[in-house]
């Protein structure tokens, strides 16, 4: 690595000492002999216009926040020869988590400077805001119904002065107040067969472990995996919603009758109703509405991988 450049979000992880931590990150490449440039964001989407600028003069962008900032540097990265690397200073940091990457910025750092970037898939999402079909890139996670709302909720109220509790307490109101409509959900197992079914929520995970009391909701997904991880919660989403967090919580998904896991290459849903408003996210972060499509974009990106955990776990 020579060149490298740092998307600094400033407001990820309400940390008081980024400059002095950005200013030792600098510092740490320097001393490997990498040429550094930090940037630090002004504005929520800037992270993205950011790295895409970077690319072309960097062999890795370091996305230096939370899931949010490194789902922005990767829509400037995919498609580029720039690797992604990952700075954690965000709140829940499931990505880096997931990566077994340190939760101390200069040792997450230091893991990935040596390493070779590895070719990996991401998910590709397409749906539409207004006139505009829009295509934007996952390697957490993707979901519609009920974390899609919980996430636009979030986003309505002051999420980042509440952190992690915040997404209990919501999803505790959300469940018990919201009604959840069904919508079609429709997929393509890796026979190639497509396949209709009603959902009341769907997750699509790239990682093992979500975190919290979400962390058992996906632990067989992973980085790796050349076909996608779905979960389909079944209506009544009164009865779904709660059994899939309770049996999933306790290891007994496999007997969850309101839950189809299923692996395919790809999926589209649709609201039953056009007046039926089901929120879409992306990893973590309020997308749009209902429909949108779903695949696998196989070595999209190149990622920066810590030597002798992650990477080798995966072969
Ligand atoms: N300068 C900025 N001012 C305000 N918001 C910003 C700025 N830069 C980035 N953002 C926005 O901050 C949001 C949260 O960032 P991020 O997800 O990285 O941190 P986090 O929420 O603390 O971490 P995590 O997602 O891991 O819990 C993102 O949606 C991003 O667009």
């Amino acid at each position: 690595m020579h060149r490298a450049t740092l998307v600094v979000n400033a407001s990820a992880g309400r940390r008081k000492d980024l400059q002095t931590l950005v200013h030792a990150l600098t510092q740490a490449l320097e001393q490997s002999g990498v040429q550094t440039t930090a940037v630090l964001t002004t504005a929520a989407g800037e992270a993205q216009s950011i790295a895409a600028a970077a690319a072309s003069k960097s062999d890795a962008v370091f996305a230096c926040g939370g899931d949010g900032t490194v789902h922005e540097v990767l829509q400037g990265l995919v498609g580029t020869t720039a690797a992604l690397g990952v700075v954690p200073l965000g709140t829940a940091n499931v990505f880096a988590r997931n990566l077994h990457l340190s939760l101390n910025p200069i040792k997450a750092l230091e893991q990935q400077l040596n390493s070779e970037p590895r070719a990996v898939s991401v998910g590709e999402a397409r749906y539409t805001t207004g006139e505009s079909e829009v295509t934007r890139y996952f390697t957490v996670m993707a979901g519609a119904g009920p974390d899609g709302a919980l996430v636009y909720r979030l986003l309505a109220g002051k999420r980042s002065k509440l952190g992690r509790s915040a997404y209990y307490a919501h999803a505790l109101r959300l469940f018990l107040t919201r009604n959840f409509p069904p919508f079609r959900v429709k997929y393509r197992t890796s026979d190639g067969e497509w396949v209709e079914q009603r959902g009341v929520s769907v997750m699509c995970s790239r990682v093992a472990n979500l975190g919290g009391v979400f962390s058992r909701l996906a632990s067989e997904s992973s980085q790796s995996e050349s076909d996608l991880l779905l979960s389909i919660v079944k209506p009544p989403a009164r009865v779904g919603l709660p059994a899939w967090f309770a049996l999933s919580r306790i290891g007994l998904k496999a007997q969850n009758p309101w839950l189809e896991e299923v692996r395919v290459s790809e999926f589209l849903c649709t609201p039953f109703e056009t007046n039926h408003r089901i929120h879409a996210e992306l990893d973590g972060e309020w997308v749009g509405n209902l429909p949108m499509s779903v695949r696998l974009l196989p070595k999209a990106v190149l990622l920066l991988m810590p030597k002798n955990n992650a990477a080798e776990r995966m072969k």
